[in-house]
């Protein structure tokens, strides 16, 4: 689904460099339920925003379901992001003023499908989310938990190969956080490929694999860690 092969990731600002990625290597494949954990400031959503084509990566390359990112320009890049990647975020980012039906139908405006196809696909995603009697109703008249269902309709309704998720349960208490997991894991079961960065260790060790990024770097610390401790106990 995607392949990053000594990737950078350089911030300059204020004559200071940040280096929020450094050799960064990853290949994730299709159907795979990713968790991203890591300190503070070690680099997960600068991967995540780079994944997503949010931001450009400094050097190094990068392959997203077989489109090598680095020669595109932003038209190119902004067609492949619609077709191909659905966003959920921890601040749920809808729009106030819009009803669910319209938030969903946001990106759908972009992706350049006619009315009857885009009513068919909103109303199919809030089904999904188990939101469909809410249609009419405005994300202030939500709950935490289904106002995250709404941004998961929404990233759901361009029917992306590759759902990217940055904290997604960290505004929930646990009770919704759980419920929210449950439909992430649903939807990866029906195929969609998922990277989901968490503080939350619990929700970490329930998908196929937890990737962990330490100054910017995958370690292979959280991999090793039980032959580490089989090798100590056989010494
Ligand atoms: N726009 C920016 N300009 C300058 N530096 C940045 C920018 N965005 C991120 N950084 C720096 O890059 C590094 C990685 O940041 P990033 O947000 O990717 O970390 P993170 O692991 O997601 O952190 P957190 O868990 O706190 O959200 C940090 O040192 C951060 O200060």
């Amino acid at each position: 689904m995607l392949r990053m092969t000594n990737l950078s990731k350089v911030y300059r600002t204020h004559m200071i460099e940040t280096h929020a990625l450094r050799g960064f290597e990853i290949a994730v494949a299709p159907g795979e339920f990713v968790t991203v954990t890591g300190p503070s400031g070690s680099g997960k959503t600068s991967f995540l925003n780079i994944a997503g084509l949010l931001e450009e990566f400094t050097a190094g390359e990068y392959v997203l379901d077989g489109v090598n990112v680095k020669g595109l320009d932003d038209d190119a890049r902004s067609r492949l992001r619609n077709e191909k990647i659905g966003f959920i975020f921890q601040g749920f980012n809808l729009i106030p003023d819009l009803n669910l039906f319209d938030n969903v139908d946001v990106p759908l405006r972009y992706r350049g499908f006619n009315a009857a196809e885009r009513r068919e696909r909103i109303e199919d995603a809030l089904a999904r989310v188990g939101l469909a009697s809410r249609m009419k109703h405005y994300p202030a008249e939500l709950s935490g938990g289904q106002q995250q269902r709404v941004a998961i309709a929404r990233a759901l309704a361009g029917s992306p190969r590759l759902l990217l998720a940055d904290e997604p349960t960290g505004n929930l208490d646990t009770q919704m956080a759980r419920g929210v997991m449950e439909l992430l894991e649903q939807i990866n079961a029906a195929g969609t490929t998922i990277l989901m960065v968490t503080h939350d260790p619990e929700l970490a060790v329930r998908t196929t694999r937890n990737v962990h990024i330490i100054d910017g770097q995958v370690s292979d610390l959280v991999r090793k860690g039980p032959s580490l401790a089989t090798a100590t106990a056989t010494v």
